[in-house]
């Protein structure tokens, strides 16, 4: 999967080169390539923003930049052998990102992220890079961040760790949260490891006993238990889905 990134923050997309995506970097599995947005402004103020038309507060990211930046950063994917990108806007008013989304966009081939600051990006570029290229606005979170490029690095790494070959035997995303399957759209339960005794707390007996069937009911029940508290949103869509299978049973 090749990556880019155009933004006035290239520092904010360090995190890229270490842990799991610099390791996915490393492999070859991605190809991460961020774009100072400010190299395609010409005045002296290096200008990338300017007052919103109808007044308000705050300021509007032009265009000019954004559009010289983005196409060539389309350009040198191209040359490079990469196609079918997919536009991703970070946005307060996107499409909520969530492990369904994770997943689609992990079988695109090119991500292209617009991590925007101030109130946003002038309308403008969105919509003409929407009549060449699949646009997708994502939002991580119902709050406003002052850019997308701590998004960039959320939406990146919850991708990159999807992409074949980066996780390692040890680790695994077939039982993440929300994964398909029997934990579908429930929230982890508790987990334990050695010693078998920390300060005068032991483990829950059914993890030691061996019985198969019965750790996995108990690890459903607890996710399950943990869910109705935290998420009770997802609880209608996991009793759906375990009511449905029993219909289907019938
Ligand atoms: C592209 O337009 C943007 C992008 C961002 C940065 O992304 C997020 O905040 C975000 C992404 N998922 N969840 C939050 C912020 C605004 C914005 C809106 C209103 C006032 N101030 C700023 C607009």
């Amino acid at each position: 999967m090749r990556l880019d990134v155009v933004t006035i923050f290239p520092e904010y997309l360090d995190p890229l080169n270490v842990s799991l995506v610099g390791k996915a970097r490393a492999r070859g599995v991605l190809d991460v390539h961020v774009h100072d947005l400010r190299e395609w402004t010409y005045d002296r103020h290096n200008t990338v923003d300017d007052t919103p038309y109808g007044g308000g507060p705050g300021m509007v990211m032009k265009t000019g930049p954004w559009g010289d930046a983005l196409d060539e950063a389309l350009a040198d994917g191209y040359e490079s052998g990469a196609h079918s990108p997919v536009l991703v806007v970070p946005t307060p008013s996107g499409r909520p990102f969530t492990q369904e989304l994770a997943v689609e966009l992990s079988a695109q081939p090119w991500l292209v992220f617009t991590p925007a600051r101030y109130e946003g990006i002038d309308r403008r570029v969105i919509d003409e890079y929407a009549t060449r290229v699949p646009v997708v606005e994502v939002s991580i979170g119902d709050y406003v961040l002052a850019g997308g490029e701590a998004a960039v690095l959320v939406i990146t790494e919850a991708v990159a760790r999807l992409l074949p070959g980066v996780l390692g035997n040890a680790e695994s995303h077939r039982d993440d949260s929300f994964a398909p399957g029997a934990m579908a759209n429930l929230l982890e339960g508790p987990v334990y490891t050695k010693p078998p005794e920390w300060r005068g707390r032991g483990i829950p007996d059914v993890l030691l006993s061996g019985h198969h069937g019965k750790i996995a009911r108990w690890r459903r029940d607890q996710a399950f238990a943990r869910t109705a508290l935290n998420r009770p949103d997802l609880i209608e869509r996991c009793e759906a889905s375990a009511f449905d299978k029993k219909d289907r049973e019938i």
